[in-house]
């Protein structure tokens, strides 16, 4: 399924020239105008840069941190332009952050994740940017919800942005993991899928809060045909006063980048075509066996739930299942299929099994209810 947003081109308002793939990159926060500036003229030496970032109204989980120097920043990122050539973006959170962002001449607007997570928040900065033509990219929200961050991206749209992208900065989670925040590829592949004209752009060092986790995550975000980078950077990280552990200096930004395998969606080689559509072929068979095979399984479900219902016996069997599980796991084991997959599409083909015996036993006004919470 597609969904028509009215948007340009990434190239048509940022310029990629000669920089493979597009960054950018400067840091969490502005701090001071000489650490800006300086970070500024470091990223722009490397040439790698299409955009200094720079955060100035930082929204923080507790109170009592530094909240960003405001206002002020923006003449220091006017300074950090006018040196360097490099266009600037902020986040904007208010109606007027994004009033005093484009009064200084700021080039690219971003709406946060807390901030997207929030309808009339959004509202309000869409409201603001209304008959002004400046580029918008709109993070994920915090969680992992693809509607809210498809609206968020119309809201804006609907004001008239059309120079738009999405920001992938991963998902809250309560749970602890290697990540800062869980990436949840999935989410990302499915507004992938649901607009394919929105660029989508990567953000590693909100996904992995740690710097050593930054090439891995920008090198699975190319993979995945996301169109850039959004990196911090920071003269010294070791003193940043926000994001310290996820920040890396312009060198080891620079490092970052040259070390990174730039794929293509296509190719022009006939040879290398024929040979993935020769591939393509067969797997196109083997997913038609898959599904005439649990189309199979469907029928004798629905011979197993009759019975059932004729001699009184529970859908749910739990032995049974059990069984199923550690022996199709440890089978699947033995065929390198991996046993969270080999689990996660048992679980799935389970749940429909017992949808479908629930359907059987039950009298017509239980399966309308059945109906409803599946539609
Ligand atoms: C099909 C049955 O009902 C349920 C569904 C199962 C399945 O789809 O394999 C297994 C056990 C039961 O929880 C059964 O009892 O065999």
């Amino acid at each position: 399924m597609k969904h028509n947003l009215n948007i340009q081109p990434l190239n048509t308002w940022i310029n990629q020239a000669g920089k493979q793939p597009l960054v950018i990159s400067g840091p969490c926060s502005a701090e001071t105008e000489e650490q800006l500036v300086a970070t500024a003229h470091l990223l722009a030496q490397t040439g790698k840069i299409s955009a200094l970032r720079a955060g100035i109204w930082k929204p923080r989980t507790r109170p009592g941190e530094f909240e960003g120097i405001g206002s002020i920043g923006l003449e220091w990122l006017k300074r950090a332009k006018a040196e360097t050539g490099l266009p600037t973006a902020v986040e904007v959170a208010t109606a007027k952050h994004v009033e005093e962002a484009l009064a200084a001449g700021v080039d690219i607007l971003w709406v946060g994740a807390r901030s997207t997570a929030n309808p009339f928040t959004v509202q309000e900065i869409a409201d603001a940017l209304r008959g002004v033509d400046v580029p918008v990219m709109v993070k994920n929200p915090v969680n992992p919800d693809l509607s809210l961050w498809v609206g968020a991206l119309e809201r804006i749209n609907n004001a008239g942005i059309t120079k738009l992208a999405a920001i992938h900065r991963g998902f809250s989670s309560y749970e602890k993991s290697a990540f800062r925040n869980e990436p949840m590829w999935d989410v990302a592949i499915a507004l992938k899928t649901l607009v394919p004209d929105l660029p989508i752009i990567n953000d590693p060092s909100h996904i992995t809060g740690a710097r050593d986790l930054i090439a891995y995550v920008s090198q699975k975000a190319l993979d995945l045909d996301m169109q850039g980078l959004m990196i911090e950077s920071h003269i010294d990280p070791s003193v940043a006063w926000t994001d310290a552990k996820q920040q890396v200096t312009p060198a080891a930004l620079s490092d970052i980048i040259d070390h990174l395998a730039l794929r293509k969606p296509e190719v022009r080689n006939t040879e290398v075509n024929d040979k993935l559509h020769e591939l393509r072929n067969q797997i196109d068979k083997i997913d038609d066996l898959l599904i005439q095979k649990i189309a199979e399984r469907m029928q004798i479900v629905e011979k197993i739930g009759n019975y059932k219902k004729d001699n009184n016996i529970t859908i749910l069997q739990v032995n049974r299942w059990d069984e199923i599980l550690q022996k199709r796991v440890g089978y699947g084991k033995a065929l390198k299929l991996s046993g969270e997959f080999t689990e996660k599409l048992l679980e799935l083909l389970h749940s429909e099994s017992i949808r479908k015996q629930t359907e059987i036993m039950n009298d017509e006004a239980g399966q309308a209810k059945e109906k409803l919470t599946h539609a």
